[in-house]
């Protein structure tokens, strides 16, 4: 069965299940070797169906599954079909649709070098047509990135749509983003992408997989309030492929150190990347190769061997993890995926092990991916799932929650205890050596609280079965850990304290300084944006169970940066008006100027509607924009009015 979402993302791509039903598509969703008794109708209905939840976000069959079985098997039965002659579509939008300055294509796609050397080889054959002297062309490989592809022209910026048609999506640059590596605007195609270290901090929480972060950035809708958070940060980031780093040089450098060239080219950025690009770098080479319709000759992208393995599982082992949800752990018959040997897979949640029918016996297909345990994605043959009854580590008697199983004995469980004392150092990040390993000992002395670490010394450590050389460094560790500046937010975010992770706790001390917390309502939490009720309730709770961990650690002085206070000064002619911001400032970038104008308890919107107070138009403002503000009962105020409001001036 489909998810809501997962519907609706259909039904927005103006597709429905004609020639397929629903539990049809599903059906070869699960089951990938049935495709090849799918009539040619079902295929192509398929296709389709699969391309727009990858492109919505919510990937229903992996990369690999697509490109290698499902895509594979339309090109075996018909190369000339047309979904083969074009790009695939991306979701249409609420925004208007317009045409794309330059065609955006696919790109052509080489897992070998000896594919790569047939394409070389077809640029040497153009050459030779051009007179050109081939040992003497520019090769250029830069990272392929994974996000959302965006042409820039300096006025709008677009999706690449069908490759012809695209929309308009300059509201993400109306909502703060920036542009990577300090470009300007108008520099060309480019990727909306996520700094992969801040997603896995602090958006993975949220969101399955950084394409599904990215297609939230764009959205019509309001701005989820990670997103924005991520936006603020410059964590998301429009990069122009003219600006990414890159490799130069002539074909025969490029051949003999293909492997190292592509390697430190991959891991070049900090985003996701699923290959490398290969181009050549002349003009009339270029014009003189052409394009087809998917993808343009002079360029290839070089990806590696996606592998997929189908295993056998062996056993479900139930993890109890810091918050008592229990993990289920799939050991596998150990196997070889693109050089790794695996051997264990975790499942999202118990719900899905029922559903799945995952026990020992079943036949699950991996795919590598680069997470250390991979992630079940599909179960080809099930089995009596193997569920458990009590927790693995206190014994306790598991609860349904939702979805989850949990342990509720979070006072006790040594499980829960062990991992919520490891998370408080992690989180912190400014100390090492309170691993896994080393508070499993603590534990084993009786130690249960963090603060109770704080008071050992070094003979004490080692009374633990350390040695003296670590028993002094985890001394000096624990010493760092308190000295070194580290933010308040972090500091509150490393109690675990349930739906308080960093993002979280960052907005709270926005508004209220870290020793007013425990005093606060639910109804001061709701009151900031980004706080739901039923949030307010839990985080109430949680701060009171951490409150005497809390105040003997504050005892200990920990080096803490406050927050800086966004100030409501009820009388300050900004307080609690909705701003919007257009076209181009000078005293500050967008980001900046919603700051301040945000410290004065401002509201900043990312597009004007009836509850604007004033639209702040900059320079090289279109008059349809300004007229159709005007409509709306909208204040439009110049940057100097703005200045002038900002410093307290009544307007
Ligand atoms: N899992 C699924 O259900 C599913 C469905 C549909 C498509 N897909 C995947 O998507 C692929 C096709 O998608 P596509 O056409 O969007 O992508 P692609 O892999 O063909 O790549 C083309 C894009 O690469 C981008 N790019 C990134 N870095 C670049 C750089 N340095 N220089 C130039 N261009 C760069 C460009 O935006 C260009 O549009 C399929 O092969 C498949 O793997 C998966
Ligand atoms: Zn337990």
């Amino acid at each position: 069965m489909l998810t809501t979402s997962q519907k609706k993302l259909i039904a927005q791509a103006s597709l429905n299940f004609d020639g397929l039903s629903e539990q049809r598509f599903c059906q070869l969703c699960d089951d990938p070797g049935s495709i090849t008794s799918a009539s040619d109708l079902e295929l192509t209905a398929f296709l389709q169906l699969a391309n727009a939840l990858y492109r919505g976000g919510e990937p229903i069959i992996s990369d690999a599954d697509y490109d290698f079985l499902y895509l594979a098997e339309l090109k075996k039965r018909n190369p000339e079909h047309p979904l083969l002659q074009a790009v695939e579509p991306e979701p249409v939008f609420a925004g208007k649709t317009v045409d794309l300055p330059l065609i955006m294509l696919s790109t052509d796609k080489a897992y070998t070098l000896e594919d790569v050397e047939r394409w070389a080889g077809r640029i040497e054959k153009a050459a030779r047509e051009l007179g050109k002297n081939f040992a003497e062309l520019t090769f250029k490989v830069t990272p392929k990135l994974d996000g959302y592809a965006a042409y820039d022209d300096g006025e709008m910026l677009y999706t690449r749509g069908d490759g012809r048609k695209g929309q308009d999506i300059s509201r993400v640059f109306e909502r703060g983003l920036r542009i990577a590596d300090h470009g300007r605007r108008g520099l060309g195609a480019g990727e909306i992408v996520v700094s992969r270290s801040y997603f896995d901090e602090r958006l993975a929480e949220y969101f399955d997989n950084a394409r599904n972060f990215q297609a939230s950035v764009i959205k019509e809708k309001e701005l989820d309030e990670h997103a924005e958070s991520a936006i603020k940060d410059h964590a998301a980031v429009f990069y122009p492929f003219a600006l990414l780093p890159n490799w130069l040089g002539p074909w025969a450098t490029l051949r003999n150190d293909f492997e190292n060239i592509v390697k430190g080219i991959w891991h070049k950025v900090d985003y996701d990347v699923d290959g490398v690009i290969l181009e050549i770098v002349d003009e009339d080479l270029k014009t003189h190769m052409g394009a087809t319709r998917h993808h343009h000759r002079w360029q290839l992208a070089y990806k590696e061997n996606l592998q997929t393995a189908e295993v056998e599982v062996l056993n479900v082992t139930p993890q109890t993890s810091r918050s008592g949800r229990i993990t289920p752990v799939a050991e596998l018959e150990p196997v070889r995926l693109s050089g790794a040997l695996l051997s264990r897979a975790t499942a999202h949640h118990y719900k899905m092990v029922v559903d799945k029918g995952i026990g020992p016996g079943a036949i699950i297909q991996l795919a590598r991916s680069g997470e250390v345990i991979p992630k079940i994605e599909q179960v080809l043959r099930p089995a009596e799932p193997q569920v458990p009854e009590r927790c693995p580590s206190c014994n306790h008697t598991l609860v349904w929650d939702n979805d989850y199983l949990i342990c509720p004995n979070n006072l006790a469980c040594p499980a829960q205890i062990s991992n919520s004392m490891e998370h408080f150092f992690r989180v912190l990040k400014n100390n090492d050596g309170f691993g896994a390993a080393s508070i499993k000992k603590l534990y084993e002395y009786g130690i249960r609280r963090v603060d109770e670490i704080y008071a050992l010394n070094a003979e004490q450590f080692e009374s633990m079965g350390f040695g003296p050389k670590q028993s002094q460094n985890l001394v000096d560790q624990l010493l760092r850990s308190r000295t070194e500046a580290v933010e308040d937010w972090r500091f509150l975010a490393a109690f675990g304290v349930f739906r308080m992770g960093l993002g979280n706790c960052e907005r709270l001390l926005h508004h209220h300084a870290l020793t007013d917390i425990f005093s606060l309502t639910e109804a001061d939490i709701v009151a900031i944006e980004g706080f739901a009720e039923k949030t307010a309730a839990v985080i109430t709770e949680g701060f009171v169970n951490i409150k005497p961990l809390f105040d003997q650690l504050m005892a200990l002085g920990f080096n803490l940066q406050s927050t800086q206070h966004r100030q409501d000064d009820a009388s300050h002619p900004l307080a609690g008006k909705t701003l919007v911001f257009t076209g181009t400032l000078h005293s500050g970038s967008r980001d900046e100027l919603s700051k301040q104008a945000k410290a004065k308890g401002a509201k900043v919107g990312s597009a004007v509607s009836a509850k604007t107070d004033y639209l702040v138009a900059g320079d090289n403002v279109g008059a349809n924009k300004l007229n159709a503000a005007r409509d709306k009962g909208v204040n439009i105020i110049s940057e100097q009015e703005f200045l002038q409001l900002l410093n307290g001036a009544g307007s």
